[in-house]
């Protein structure tokens, strides 16, 4: 099979990934397993009366649940076989002259780390900075996997759209400006802030007097026997959801910005098609937001706004490879 062929799979496997990654944390499943890489020391759900036996032995006052376990488990085992993918993509691309390698090889490593975040998350009892790190982990190798699709494949991009290439300093900021709130949408997540503020436009009572950012971004939450639906007090959690918003807003109006000086000046119809699917993930995105709140965080939006974020970030970063390649 073609490296680009390949790449494509890996891509939308990795998605699957982050997707079910998204659905064990918000189905509370996240501690389905208390150990790793097994389950209670086992290859599979322990389910039989004598594993269940030997869970009481060596897990004392453990109670197996079935369903969160499984989640658990089949994210592992899915995260496994997307870390097999990667370690071919490597191997494929030391052994063709013309691939590139520094990519690859970097990518391999993420993903090594990104076994370790998965580990620690478990370990660490959802520590929120461990499970904001491997949601940012999840999402940075989605990201290089599409860089490296683009480095690999016989470009039909456009590299030589003068106009156009003007618009990269302000591609670039959008980019960070939405890693930006894909961080703190990490930290609302895993702070299980997303119920700390359920009324429009911004929170409810005196929200502004009680904002308390300092205690709200500090990653050290001192030493908790678990991190399982949060430690922080209201106003913290508070704070980190309306600066969530807050910069949902800022997001939103630069997302949009690029997109209309996008279409407005690129010759390129796939840069126009692009900015048109950025307003049209923007507005996803957002609308999908707004129903967590309004909602009260269904599985399915909440999942959603998980994988709306993901596609933000995959148009994004090949709208900045499209406008800084080399022509
Ligand atoms: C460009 C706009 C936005 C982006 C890129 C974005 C991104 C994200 C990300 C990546 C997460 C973490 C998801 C997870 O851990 O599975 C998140 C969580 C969240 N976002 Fe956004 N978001 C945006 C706009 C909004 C808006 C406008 C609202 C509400 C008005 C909102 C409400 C929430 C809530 C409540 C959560 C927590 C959900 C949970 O606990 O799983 N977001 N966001």
């Amino acid at each position: 099979m073609q490296i680009p062929s390949l790449l494509k799979i890996t891509i939308i496997f990795t998605l699957c990934v982050i997707l079910m990654g998204a659905y064990t944390r918000l189905s509370d499943a996240g501690l389905g397993c208390p150990d790793w890489p097994g389950c209670y020391g086992m290859l599979k759900v322990p389910s039989q009366a004598h594993e269940l036996s030997q869970v009481q032995a060596t897990f004392p006052g453990h109670e197996v649940e079935p369903k969160k376990a499984w989640l658990e488990m089949i994210h592992r085992y899915i995260a496994g076989a997307l870390g097999l993918l990667v370690l071919l993509i490597f191997i494929l691309c030391l052994k063709k002259d013309e691939a590139p390698k520094k990519l690859p090889g970097l990518i391999a490593l993420l993903i090594v780390f990104q076994a370790a975040l998965g580990m620690w998350t478990v370990t660490m009892k959802l520590m929120p900075v461990v499970v904001m790190s491997h949601l940012i982990g999840g999402f940075s190798l989605i990201a290089l996997l599409l860089l490296l699709y683009l480095r690999t494949k016989p470009l039909r991009i456009p590299g030589g759209d003068a106009i156009a290439r003007k618009l990269a300093p302000l591609a670039l900021i959008c980019l960070g400006v939405l890693i930006l709130q894909i961080i703190i949408g990490g930290w609302t997540s895993s702070n299980y802030a997303a119920l700390a503020c359920t009324t429009l436009p911004i929170c409810e009572g005196d929200w502004y007097n009680n904002l308390k950012l300092a205690q709200a971004f500090n990653p050290f939450q001192g030493e908790h026997d678990t991190y399982e639906f949060g430690v922080l007090d209201y106003a913290s959690r508070m704070t980190i959801h309306v600066v969530h918003r807050f910069w949902a807003v800022v997001t939103a109006a630069m997302l949009f910005w690029l997109a209309f000086k996008l279409y407005q000046q690129s010759q390129s119809s796939l840069l126009k098609r692009s900015a048109l699917l950025l307003v049209l993930l923007v507005c996803l995105q957002v609308a999908l937001g707004i129903s967590n709140v309004v909602l009260h965080l269904p599985l399915g939006v909440a999942v959603s706004h998980n994988a709306g974020a993901a596609l933000l970030l995959l148009n994004l970063v090949f709208i900045n490879y499209a406008l800084w390649r080399k022509a």
